[in-house]
């Protein structure tokens, strides 16, 4: 029987922090996971290295489902973010061995396609009206089917979701960069740029928005409420996602579709949001959602009550996870949208990938496992560089949810 030998977990900032399992069978076949977690990537580094490797040595990397269960089960603290982000690495990386084991692409093992390609959504933003236009008109031009648009908001020196330069990366700065926010100011400005958009472009696309959980309920549904003759796609995370209660009000109120769970972990979390039918799409990943196993599951809870899918796929989740998404979206019946930020030169120097993107399509090729390559060497000249996300504050100085 073919054990599991070695797992080394890497740490590395080739354009942005990774962090990256990669698991060694006594045959030498290798797989490969994805750990990262915005601003917090050392404690699932610590949570592999110290508590989970010492567990799968020895063990038959066939048996997924078991191992899935022992770390999460046995832990006995379960859910969260780092230990579901730990047990996704290792999940995922035991797809990646059992595909390269049967000389098959993930996604055939998942039951096969369901589609032909992987409708993406793209980010469109800008610091102004005429600047978020333009960038719209842009992914338009690159023939994206769906694109999210953020601006800054006046007074406001930016906000969430807004691109400096071409990177959108909001883990920007050694301590948390702290910025104001004006919840009356959105609301007012919010509508006005989104019917923008809509009046240059028409509606034949998809047009999404996030507003990051910024929202009281009442204010979400005013929102709402406000965007629907724009026929958005959806609206993302309009409150906390944790207070599951406030969607059923938000609901009471507005026909625009609902998205959010990026920030759950488990299909605990998702629960009463989907047999609720408090939202549309469910917006967990393959990363921080306990792993390809995991996400089925929660993704089949979904399909029962017509929501449908759209995985959180900022750059913050590393090629790995990217593809892994990919096998995923490929096969479920119930796929609604997957997010996609392309990654920048230096990330794409230690991973290759088999992705490909044509027509506001991802796709992948008939690799087998995942498709994915991690070049050790590579990472080594990108040495990890500890990075925050930033913190929200009202215009009273009281901190606000980012
Ligand atoms: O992609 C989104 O919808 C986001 O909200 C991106 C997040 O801010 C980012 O992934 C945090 O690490």
């Amino acid at each position: 029987m073919s054990t599991i030998e070695r797992a080394e977990v890497f740490v590395a900032s080739p354009g942005r922090n990774f962090v990256t399992l990669r698991i060694t069978t006594s045959d030498g076949v290798t797989g490969l996971g994805d750990a990262t977690l915005n601003g917090r990537e050392l404690a699932v580094a610590s949570y592999l290295r110290d508590h989970l490797v010492p567990l799968l040595i020895g063990r038959d990397p066939a048996r997924i489902e078991d191992i899935w269960q022992y770390l999460y089960r046995g832990a006995y603290w379960r859910r969260g973010p780092v230990t579901m982000t730990a047990i996704a690495a290792v999940d995922v990386a035991l797809w990646d061995i059992k595909g390269k084991v049967a000389g098959l692409p993930v996604y055939q093992l998942l039951g096969g396609r369901s589609r032909d390609g992987v409708l993406v959504y793209s980010h469109a933003s800008g610091t102004d009206v005429p600047s978020l236009l333009d960038d719209v008109a842009r992914f338009r031009d690159l023939g994206y089917q769906a694109i999210r648009a953020q601006t800054g908001v006046p007074g406001l020196g930016g906000s969430y979701g807004v691109r400096k330069g071409v990177v959108y990366e909001p883990a920007n700065s050694s301590l948390p960069d702290e910025q104001p926010w004006s919840t009356e100011a959105y609301l007012d400005f919010a509508p006005t740029y989104l019917a923008a958009v809509r009046e240059k472009f028409g509606s034949g696309f998809h047009l999404l928005h996030d507003v990051h959980h910024r929202l009281t309920p009442i204010e979400a549904a005013r929102f709402g409420k406000s965007v629907e003759d724009l026929r958005l796609f959806w609206m993302e995370d309009p409150t906390p996602a944790e207070n599951q209660e406030a969607f059923r009000l938000i609901r009471q109120h507005t026909t625009t579709p609902i998205a959010t769970g990026e920030v759950l972990n488990s299909i605990w979390d998702v629960k009463d949001l989907i047999t609720e039918q408090l939202i549309d799409y469910v917006r967990t990943t393959v990363v921080h959602a306990g792993g390809i196993t995991h996400l089925r599951r929660i993704f089949d809870l979904a399909a029962l009550y017509q929501v449908r899918t759209g995985s959180h796929g900022a750059t913050d989740l590393s090629p790995i996870s990217l593809a892994a998404a990919v096998h995923v979206d490929l096969t479920v019946p119930n796929f609604g949208i997957q997010e996609y930020m392309p990654h920048v030169a230096e990330t794409m120097e230690v991973f290759r990938t088999g992705v490909s993107l044509a027509n506001g399509l991802l796709d992948l090729d008939e690799t087998p496992g995942l498709g994915v390559e991690y070049d050790e060497k590579a990472a080594e000249r990108f040495p990890y560089d500890p990075k925050y996300l930033p913190v929200a504050r009202r215009l009273d100085g009281s901190v606000h949810d980012w």
